[in-house]
């Protein structure tokens, strides 16, 4: 969309169906199970209702298990539609099949292992060719008992004993959406605590929300090295256990499903970028930060670009698309590189969590390397107006800066509406305006932003 803005004669290539991962099998569908169980969680909470006056009796609210389930995969559908109905009216053309590069400015594309499609040349090509599961070895997937997010997704039951394998985004937000249908989870993390990629602090009342008052038990500094998968209602998944460290075998666990949620590979087989000079690197495409290809001497391939999940530099549906959009400005002539360390991210739990730039601990270590000091604000839901009139007071917030230059280094948020919140952080980074800049914005009353201008004020005493 953003080439056909700077007018480009623009073509998609796309062996499968518009929309890629986000709209098909990851944001849109997980961000609708997440709307209905977070809903289901909600009404079965009589202690939160009574605080608000409301009675409900919780084991009157029941569940379509198929409804919700339709919810998501109706909203991806829609989605998807919309999307290409938009392409199509921009004049965007829609080439299907599996692409393979032949040049740096040519690309064929059919059913895999032919060119039967077609072949394109364009001046220039840019691969986004994204990612899917990674399952480490010794995990047999069925796609029933044992699982990864595609089809997790399509919620065909709801175990009442799920084991997840690993707890980054996918199993933090699946863990909310089983525990609010009404499994128990157990975590198996192969690092030394549970949310090993949150700030340390942010991690710690994670636990303390979102995982210690729910049907929710981990195990860390473990691996699942094998797994099989079983028949539900009749035989159990058996999941052997290895110590991260010492790669004994430690435990084995019974349990009636499996999420693995280890991350992503790169979606870069068969591309043929040899023909370009391109070594990949753990199946990553190597870019600069302009987005160009660069080949197995570091120099850049002309014409050729990488975006998105295929480059690895930062795997989220809004990083995919701001980077499209930089290479199109540097295809264009318009210099542009994209501050990664400005792009936010969140994981959509009840309460979400999110952030932009720095931890607290990766900020430290920044700043003895380079000589300066950091500078950390913290400020609670509990004091917010807003936050108290929704009975929703758990949560914290956190700034992370340079106290020389008030330069902010970091924001994490945990509580109602943290996905949300995070832009003011985020648009500050990317434009590089300073706690001084910022620290006279009216925020208006009553409201969740407030807890940000606590944040920049200082004004919560410290
Ligand atoms: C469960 C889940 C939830 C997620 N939730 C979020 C979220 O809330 N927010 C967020 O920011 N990110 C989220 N993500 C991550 C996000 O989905 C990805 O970062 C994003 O989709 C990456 O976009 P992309 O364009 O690089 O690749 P993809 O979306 O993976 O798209 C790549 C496309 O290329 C096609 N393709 C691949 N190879 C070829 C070929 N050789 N020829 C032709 N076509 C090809 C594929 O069919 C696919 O359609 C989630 C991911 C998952 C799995
Ligand atoms: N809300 C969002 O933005 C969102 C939601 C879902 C997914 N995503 C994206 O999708 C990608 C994949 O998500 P994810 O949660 O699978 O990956 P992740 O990298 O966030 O987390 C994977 C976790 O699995 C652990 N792990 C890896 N191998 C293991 C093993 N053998 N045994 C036990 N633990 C193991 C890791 O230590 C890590 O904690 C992420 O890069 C994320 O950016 C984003």
């Amino acid at each position: 969309m953003h080439a056909v803005s700077r007018g480009m004669k623009t073509a998609i290539i796309e062996g499968d169906v518009i929309g890629g991962t986000c709209v098909n099998r990851g944001c849109v569908p997980s961000k609708a199970l997440l709307a209905a169980s977070g809903r289901v969680r909600e009404m079965r909470n009589a202690e939160h209702l009574r605080s608000l006056g409301i009675q409900l009796d919780p084991s009157a609210v029941s569940f379509d298990r198929q409804g919700i389930a339709d919810h998501a995969t109706n909203l991806a559908s829609t989605i998807r539609g919309n999307l290409e109905r938009s392409l199509i009216g921009l004049g965007v053309e829609i080439l299907t099949g599996a692409a393979k590069i032949e040049d740096n400015h040519t690309v064929s594309y059919g059913a895999p292992g032919t060119v039967t499609g077609g072949r394109v040349t364009a001046k220039n090509i840019i691969i986004a060719t994204g990612s899917t599961p990674f399952v480490p070895p010794g995990i047999e997937v069925d796609h029933k008992t044992v699982f990864t997010s595609d089809a997790g997704l399509k919620l065909d039951w709801v175990p009442e004993w799920v084991a997840i394998i690993g707890s980054g985004y996918i199993g933090l937000e699946f863990s909310d959406v089983y525990t609010a249908l009404g499994s128990d989870v157990t975590f198996i993390e192969a690092m030394p605590n549970i949310m090993p990629g949150f700030d340390k602090e942010i991690a710690k009342m994670a636990e303390r929300i979102l995982i210690t008052p729910r049907n929710i038990d981990y195990v860390t500094n473990v691996l699942a090295t094998k797994v099989t998968p079983g028949i539900p209602g009749e035989k159990p998944v058996t999941i052997e256990l290895t110590d991260f460290k010492t790669k004994e075998v430690v435990d084995t666990m019974e349990v009636d499903a499996v999420l693995v949620a280890t991350g992503r590979s790169p979606y870069t087989a068969g591309l043929n970028v040899e023909s370009i000079g391109v070594e990949l690197q753990r199946g990553f495409i190597p870019v600069n930060e302009k987005m160009q290809v660069l080949d197995k001497d570091g120099k850049v391939v002309e014409g050729m670009w990488c975006i998105g999940d295929a480059n690895g530099k930062m795997m989220l549906a809004h990083a995919a698309s701001a980077q499209g959009i930089s290479a199109i400005e540097n295809m264009h002539g318009n210099e542009h590189v994209l501050n990664h360390l400005s792009v936010p991210a969140a994981c959509f739990t009840h309460p979400e969590v999110s952030f932009v730039g720095l931890t607290e601990e990766q900020a430290r270590a920044k700043g003895e390397e380079e000589g300066f000091e950091v500078a950390v604000r913290k400020t609670s839901f509990k004091a917010n107006s807003k936050a108290l009139a929704e009975k929703e007071g758990e949560g914290m917030a956190k700034l992370i800066y340079n106290p020389k230059t008030n330069e902010i280094l970091g924001m994490w948020i945990m509580g109602l509406h943290a996905a949300d919140l995070i832009h003011e952080a985020s648009n500050a980074i990317s434009t590089g305006a300073t706690l001084d800049d910022l620290k006279f914005t009216v925020h208006a009353h009553p409201t969740l932003s407030e807890v940000i201008e606590s944040l920049l004020r200082g004004s919560d005493g410290h």
